[in-house]
C-alpha cells in the first residue's frame, strides 16, 4: 500500500477552504461506446444494484451492457448540448456561481464540481482541491433528499480517496437539504413564475427518481424526504390535497420500485379528465437525461395520448438565482467556523497575525 504525497504548501501559506459539488454522472459522449463505460461503472456500485455480486455480474455483462448501451445513447443524444450533457453542463455552471455567491458574501473559498461515475472524479475533484491549497473541504452532493444509492455513495467515493492520502484533510458532508427554507422556496417561486406565464395554475405532479421499494423497508430515509419536500411545497404554494401529487419515475430492472411511477400516474390524471398538469422534479438539482427526456418528452408523450391536452414541464433550479442564493446560505451554515466571516477565533488569529506583521515590519 502506498499512499499518495502530499501536495507541497508554500511554508506559511494560509489554509483555504474547498467545496466538492458531487452529482451522479454522466457519459462523455451520447454514444453507444461511452454509455457502455459510464453505465459499467455506475451499475457495478453495489450501492446502486444490491445484488450479491456473483449473482449480478453476469446479468450485467451478459445482458444489460449489451442490449442498454444503445437505447439510452439515443436517448442522450436527444438532449445532448454543443456544451456537452446538460448534468455536467449545469453542475460546473453551479460551482463557478456558488463560489462568486460565497465570495460575494466574504466567504472566500474554491468550489470544484465533480461527478460520481465518470469524469471529472471524485477523487480528480478533491487532489485539484488539496493541490490548490485547501487543507478544509466540504463535501456537497447535489442531492436534496438522502438515499445511500447517491448521497451515500458519494460518500464512498471520498473515503476511498482518502484512504490512500497521506494527509488527509479535514472533511464535512452535507447529508440532505430537502426541508431547507431556502430550497423550498426557490422552488415554490420558481412554480409561481411558471403559474404566471400560464395564467393560473395546474394540478401539480411532483417527480422524484424512483428507488428499490425495499430500501424503504431497509431504513433508507430516501422515500420519507420526496415526501417531506413534497408537503412542505405545497404548503408553500398553498395547494389543496387535490392540487398536487406526488410520484417516482425511472423504474431500472425487475425488483417492485417505490409507486405510484410517474408515467401511469401522467395516464391516470388524463384519463380522470384534467386537461392541464404541470410536473416538476424537486429531486433533481439540474435538469438531465431523466427531466429532459423522460418527463418533458416521454411523459408529455404519455400524457397527450392518453387524452390531455396541456403538459408543462417546470425546470430544475439549474442557475436559478434563488437557488444558488438557498445553495450558498445552506454551504455557509455548514462552513461555520471554517471561514473568517463567521468564526470568531479565526478572526481573532488574523488579528494577531495582523499585528504580528505590523510588529516585525
Ligand atoms: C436524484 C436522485 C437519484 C436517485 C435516487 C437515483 C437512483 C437510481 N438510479 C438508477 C439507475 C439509473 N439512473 C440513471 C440516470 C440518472 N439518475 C439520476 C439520479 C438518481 N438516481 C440522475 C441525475 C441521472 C441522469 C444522469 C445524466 O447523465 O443525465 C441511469 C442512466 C440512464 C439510463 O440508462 O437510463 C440509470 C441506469 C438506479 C438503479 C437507482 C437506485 C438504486
Ligand atoms: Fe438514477
Ligand atoms: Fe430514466
Amino acid at each position: 500500500m502506498s499512499f499518495q504525497a502530499a501536495p507541497p504548501l508554500p511554508h506559511g501559506s494560509p489554509s483555504r477552504v474547498g467545496v466538492l459539488l458531487v452529482n451522479l454522472g454522466t457519459p462523455d459522449a451520447p454514444t453507444p461506446q461511452a454509455l457502455r463505460r459510464y453505465l459499467a461503472e455506475f451499475l457495478s456500485d453495489p450501492r446502486v444494484v444490491e445484488l450479491p455480486a456473483l449473482l449480478w455480474k453476469p446479468i450485467l455483462h451478459g445482458i444489460i451492457l449489451r442490449t442498454r448501451p444503445a437505447k439510452s445513447a439515443r436517448k442522450y443524444a436527444s438532449v445532448w448540448t454543443a456544451e456537452g450533457s446538460p448534468l455536467w453542463v449545469w453542475t460546473q455552471r453551479q460551482a463557478a456561481l456558488l463560489q462568486g455567491y460565497l465570495g460575494e458574501s466574504g466567504c472566500p473559498v474554491l468550489v470544484e464540481p465533480a461527478m460520481r461515475y465518470g469524469q471529472p472524479s471524485v477523487a480528480s475533484g478533491l487532489d485539484a482541491l488539496r493541490r490548490a491549497g485547501a487543507q478544509r473541504i466540504l463535501i456537497l452532493p447535489a442531492y436534496p433528499q438522502y438515499s445511500g444509492a447517491t448521497t451515500g455513495s458519494v460518500f464512498d467515493a471520498v473515503t476511498r480517496w482518502g484512504r490512500e492520502t497521506r494527509w488527509v484533510p479535514e472533511l464535512r458532508f452535507v447529508h440532505q437539504y430537502h426541508d431547507d427554507p431556502g430550497y423550498i422556496e426557490a422552488l415554490a417561486a420558481s412554480v409561481r413564475r411558471h403559474w404566471q406565464r400560464q395564467g393560473g395554475p395546474g394540478y401539480l405532479l411532483m417527480s422524484f427518481h424512483g428507488m428499490p421499494e425495499r430500501t424503504l423497508h431497509l431504513g433508507d430515509p430516501y422515500h420519507c424526504h420526496c415526501h417531506k419536500t413534497a408537503r412542505l411545497l405545497a404548503e408553500a404554494l398553498q395547494l389543496q390535497r387535490d392540487q398536487f401529487g406526488v410520484s417516482f419515475q425511472s423504474r431500472f430492472g425487475k425488483a417492485r420500485w417505490l409507486e405510484p411511477a410517474t408515467e401511469p400516474t401522467l395516464e391516470a390524471l388524463a384519463r380522470q379528465g384534467r386537461e392541464r398538469v404541470d410536473v416538476i422534479c424537486p429531486g433533481f438539482a439540474a435538469d438531465c437525461l431523466e427531466t429532459l427526456e423522460e418527463i418533458e418528452q416521454e411523459g408529455r408523450a404519455a400524457f397527450l395520448a392518453a387524452g390531455g391536452k396541456d403538459f408543462h414541464y417546470v425546470p430544475c433550479l439549474n442557475d436559478d438565482p434563488q437557488g444558488m442564493r438557498a445553495l450558498t446560505g445552506l454551504v455557509q451554515r455548514h462552513l461555520s467556523g471554517w471561514t473568517l466571516t463567521d468564526d470568531p477565533g479565526a478572526r481573532e488569529a488574523s488579528r494577531l497575525r495582523a499585528l504580528d506583521a505590523g510588529a516585525t515590519r
